[in-house]
């Protein structure tokens, strides 16, 4: 009798998954957050508080209203401003290796980091970073490196009040620290994509919220234009 293989980027996306945890595991720095249905980590402290000013700066000079790739969200699904950070500046393009570095995945899979900043009532609402091969926007990310594979954020600033990241489903959250770095997989350990990994960002209630986001592909990425 057949049995039918998985398809080629299923085991690629296994294959990450099992790669980055494994490295992660092995760094003293890394705690496991504790998810079961989620493989989900931080690092305390990854960046250092100048390196913290000087990307809020860079974001401040820089913010536009964020956008969704998704044409099903309504208004007010993200409501935060968001700026692209430059790789090749000699102050950003450290922190992304050095991300990717943490991560053990390859610089060029990982999409230009985002700035991001909330005010009182901002929010990112849940929603999954991976792609949903059902979106019109799908054949296009195929196109630029495919599938989101692991998520990188860190907290730029600590908040008054609110601005937590939540995983309601995988149960954790994550309140803004200065400095500190969360990472997740967005697939399962066998390379499908992780419903239980849906999160959001809480609208902040008291002070401003800071982070830069990095997204990694499963392939190297590439910017399509038009
Ligand atoms: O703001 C947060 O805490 C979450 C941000 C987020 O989910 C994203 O940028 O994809
Ligand atoms: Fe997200």
């Amino acid at each position: 009798m057949f049995r039918r293989k998985p398809a080629p980027d299923i085991q690629l996306r296994a294959r990450i998954g099992t790669d980055v945890a494994a490295r992660v595991e092995a760094n003293p720095r890394v705690v496991n957050a504790g998810a079961s249905a989620a493989q989900v980590y931080y690092h305390d402290d990854f960046l250092d508080p100048g390196l913290c000013r000087l990307l809020i700066e860079t974001i401040d000079a820089n913010r536009r209203p964020s956008t969704l790739l998704s044409d099903r969200a309504g208004t007010g699904f993200r409501t935060s401003e968001s700026c692209d950070m430059d790789r090749w500046s000699p102050t950003i393009r450290p922190i992304d290796e050095s991300i990717a570095d943490l991560l053990g995945i390859p610089p060029e899979h990982g999409e230009t980091m985002q700035g991001q900043r909330y005010a009182p009532g901002q929010q990112f609402r849940a929603h999954h970073d991976y792609f949903h091969d059902k979106e019109s926007y799908w054949a296009a990310m195929q196109a630029s490196g495919g599938q989101r594979t692991w998520t990188a954020m860190i907290y730029l600033n600590d908040v008054e009040e609110g601005g937590a990241t939540w995983f309601p489903q995988a149960g954790i959250k994550v309140s803004p620290k200065r400095g500190l770095l969360l990472t997740w997989n967005n697939m399962k350990p066998d390379g499908s994509p992780n419903e239980l990994t849906l999160h959001e960002g809480m609208p902040v209630v008291e002070g401003t919220k800071y982070i830069v986001t990095k997204w990694f592909r499963e392939r190297p990425w590439t910017v399509h234009s038009g």
